[in-house]
């Protein structure tokens, strides 16, 4: 059978950022059982922001897992700037654990605060709990988790704190695998990683914390009340 596609031109971007395939591969990865890979894509992650016109919430994730593992990941966001910059709408952040990430700079939050991020749209009351347990200097409440990832990465974040069991695979492998490719670390409650295998379950059930660059996760995550993991069991 021969199949025949035909690509609309504006959709064939030929200006992308090189700056990957400078890099050298990871050993471990260098060759992978393709078996052993699965990949998680979220097309359309902030879905109730974008049907609000909050379009700098939305992102496109492609996580991709080796061995269970999230260890590359791409974070698009396609309105990046559409207030400000219309005329250069939309970034691409990619991210492999071990060589590092692209499209942004990782930056280390401030010191003396703690700012933490959550959802703005899946509100319950352990996610609140949570969050008063760290006792932040200010909570931003935006959507996806994408986005959530890249205020995390940016340092405009110190962590991510999400106590509920909302999220899926495919919303948080791209995220994971930047984030931790960023120097930050992305866990569930427990401060274990998810694993991403072809078959696994798709909620996060464990939730999520994940944490940025330079602050110190497993100290942070002692701060959240014992009764309140066990809340979230595996
Ligand atoms: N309680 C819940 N029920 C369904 N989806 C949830 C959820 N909590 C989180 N999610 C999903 O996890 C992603 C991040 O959530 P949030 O923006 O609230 O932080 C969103 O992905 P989508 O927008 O791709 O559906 C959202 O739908
Ligand atoms: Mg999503």
């Amino acid at each position: 059978m021969k199949l025949c596609f035909k690509v609309v031109q504006d959709w064939i971007v030929s200006e992308v950022d090189q700056s990957v395939l400078a890099l050298d591969c990871p050993p471990q990865y260098k060759e992978v059982n393709p078996q052993d890979v699965v990949v998680w894509v979220d097309p359309l992650d902030g879905t109730s922001e974008y049907t609000q016109g909050l379009l700098d919430h939305v992102t496109v994730l492609i996580g991709i897992a080796v061995q269970g593992r999230a260890v590359a990941g791409v974070i698009h966001q396609p309105y990046y700037g559409y207030k400000t910059a219309p005329d250069t709408l939309g970034r691409t952040i990619w991210g492999l654990v071990g060589s590092g990430i692209g499209g942004i700079q990782a930056q280390t939050p401030p010191k003396g605060e703690l700012i933490l991020t959550t959802t703005r749209s899946h509100n319950t009351a352990l996610v609140v709990e949570a969050l008063e347990a760290l006792k932040p200097s200010k909570i931003v409440r935006v959507g996806g988790a994408g986005h959530k990832a890249l205020l995390v990465i940016e340092g405009l974040c110190h962590a991510y704190v999400f106590a509920s069991n909302g999220c899926k695979k495919w919303d948080t492998c791209g995220p994971e695998a930047v984030l931790e490719a960023a120097g930050g670390v992305f866990t569930d409650l427990h401060g274990n990683h998810y694993s991403y295998g072809k078959d696994v379950a798709y909620p996060d059930a464990q939730g999520i914390f994940a944490t940025a660059k330079g602050v110190d996760h497993a100290e942070l995550l002692k701060k959240i009340p014992q009764a309140l993991k066990d809340a979230f069991p595996y």
